[in-house]
């Protein structure tokens, strides 16, 4: 237990290995890692504690093909310990990988419809489309848009489930898009059958090489049936089955709530802020047909360390609305702005926490307190959280305020996947304040917020 601590402390370790007065205590734990053979400058760093199913994976936000920032900062640390400049490892360095996206949403929600909207639309992008469909599918019928705009390439994973059975068929048939047609397509979009679980296809991008390299997940675009997803959503289901329709909601960085015309607004309200207790990180938008402007869906950036400010400053909310603001030229009313803010955040002192405390569901809770944090306790609470909770941990993203630390802590998860880094300096007026959100199952607000604040000097 004490040295997958330390492998996980390492996720933090690494990048404050700059700090004078931790660097003896870091090195121990963070040079092996980093310079024994089994790293791969080259790409992410795995961290693998003992079980598969613990599997840490620690990835390097370092371009993959651009060497490794962490090894970098490390050898750094040891021959120059005290002259640190903080220009090269505040930057976070430009991802040229090509970008996915994951629409998601339960049968007959409008994936197809998106899709086809998609591919008919002026964006300038050549997009190419992943359909795993269950069964035998015409995609000629389904796709009509794909055959008259040309979209670069369709392939068909329709053997079984995305989430299942074929995620070594999607690993296969990434690698070969790349190699065959790279330069040919600027995006990929992947559309998932009405019935998979989200997070085995998200794992897929960061657990496997061949991916990992040369494409990166954009963003998981959720359709939601305006009609039906009530039926879903309530549907009970035996132990240790999943509820999709709630999975494909709480991974979501983009909600759409389609199909708003075959209900009426105080049932579309009341959905939005069901929706919203599962997952407050994602902008949502209401719609019919699956009409949404490109730029809400493609290019979104849902799990880049830098746009996560935008995310855990509003939770999702107020980007909305900026977003409206500034995009929705092109298409008329049939959609109203998402301006529900169902949710009450009580703020007293710089801190606040959400009203719920204990939901044995899938829901989102949210930390922001000011002040900053140990760094050995936040490693060892962060490293046992996602230990001992990341199964249930479905989501995160913060930014932390670490003693010691110059620049912020930016973070984002995905189960057991971690990716953290220092992005900008805080300003000398700003105030440090940490921000976490979480989305996942059987979380307890109370137990996080006092787990964080322990940590803070
Ligand atoms: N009334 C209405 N119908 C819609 C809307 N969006 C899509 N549809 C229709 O709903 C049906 C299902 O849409 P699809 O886009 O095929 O849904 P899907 O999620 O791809 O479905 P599966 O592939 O079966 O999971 C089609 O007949 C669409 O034309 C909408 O906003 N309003």
């Amino acid at each position: 237990m004490a040295s997958i601590t330390a492998d996980l402390a390492t996720t933090f370790l690494t990048l404050t290995a700059r700090h004078r007065n931790q660097l003896s205590q870091l090195q121990a734990t963070v040079l092996p890692f980093l310079l024994s053979p089994k790293t791969r400058p080259s790409q992410s760093l795995h961290f693998t504690t003992s079980s598969f199913r613990s599997r840490i994976i620690a990835v390097d936000f370092a371009r993959p093909r651009g060497g490794s920032r962490r090894l970098t900062m490390a050898a750094t640390a040891t021959t120059t310990p005290k002259s640190e400049g903080s220009d090269v490892s505040t930057k976070i360095p430009p991802d040229d990988r090509i970008p996915a996206t994951i629409i998601t949403g339960f049968l007959g929600s409008g994936k197809t419809t998106l899709l086809n909207h998609i591919l008919t639309a002026e964006h300038g992008k050549r997009i190419a489309v992943i359909e795993n469909e269950y069964g035998e599918v015409d995609i000629d019928g389904s796709l009509v848009a794909a055959k008259t705009t040309g979209a670069e390439d369709i392939v068909m994973l329709n053997n079984g489930c995305l989430c299942c059975t074929v995620r070594g068929d999607l690993v296969r048939m990434i690698s070969e898009l790349v190699n065959k047609k790279k330069g040919r397509f600027d995006h990929i979009v992947i559309e998932t059958t009405g019935l998979a679980n989200p997070a085995p296809i998200i794992q897929t991008f960061y657990a496997e090489d061949q991916v990992f390299n040369d494409v990166k997940l954009d963003g998981v675009v959720t359709l939601v049936d305006a009609k039906h997803v009530g039926f879903h959503l309530d549907e009970v289901k035996p132990k240790g089955v999943v509820n999709e329709a709630v999975e494909q909601i709480a991974y979501a960085d983009r909600i759409i709530v389609n199909k708003t015309d075959l209900v009426g607004e105080p049932e579309v309200a009341s959905l939005v802020q069901r929706i919203r207790k599962i997952n407050r990180m994602a902008h949502l938008k209401r719609t019919e047909f699956g009409k949404v402007d490109l730029d809400y869906v493609l290019g979104v950036g849902g799990f880049d360390l830098e746009r996560i400010e935008s995310v855990v400053n509003d939770e999702g909310e107020k980007k909305d609305q900026d977003h409206d603001h500034h995009h929705d030229h092109d298409h008329h009313d049939n959609h109203h702005h998402d301006s529900d803010h169902d949710h009450k955040h009580e703020h007293h002192d710089g801190h606040h926490s959400h009203d719920h405390i204990h939901d044995p569901g899938v829901s989102s809770v949210s930390i922001v307190c000011e002040g900053s944090l140990d760094l050995e306790k936040a490693n060892i609470w962060l490293g046992t959280l996602l230990l001992e909770r990341s199964e249930d941990i479905y989501r995160m993203k913060g930014l932390l305020s670490v003693q010691g630390m110059d620049e912020r802590f930016v973070f984002q998860g995905v189960h057991d996947i971690f990716q953290g880094s220092p992005d900008r300096l805080w300003g000398s007026d700003e105030a440090r304040t940490n921000k976490i959100v979480f989305i996942g199952k059987n979380l307890d607000a109370q137990e996080l917020e006092k787990g964080f604040k322990a940590c803070l000097l």
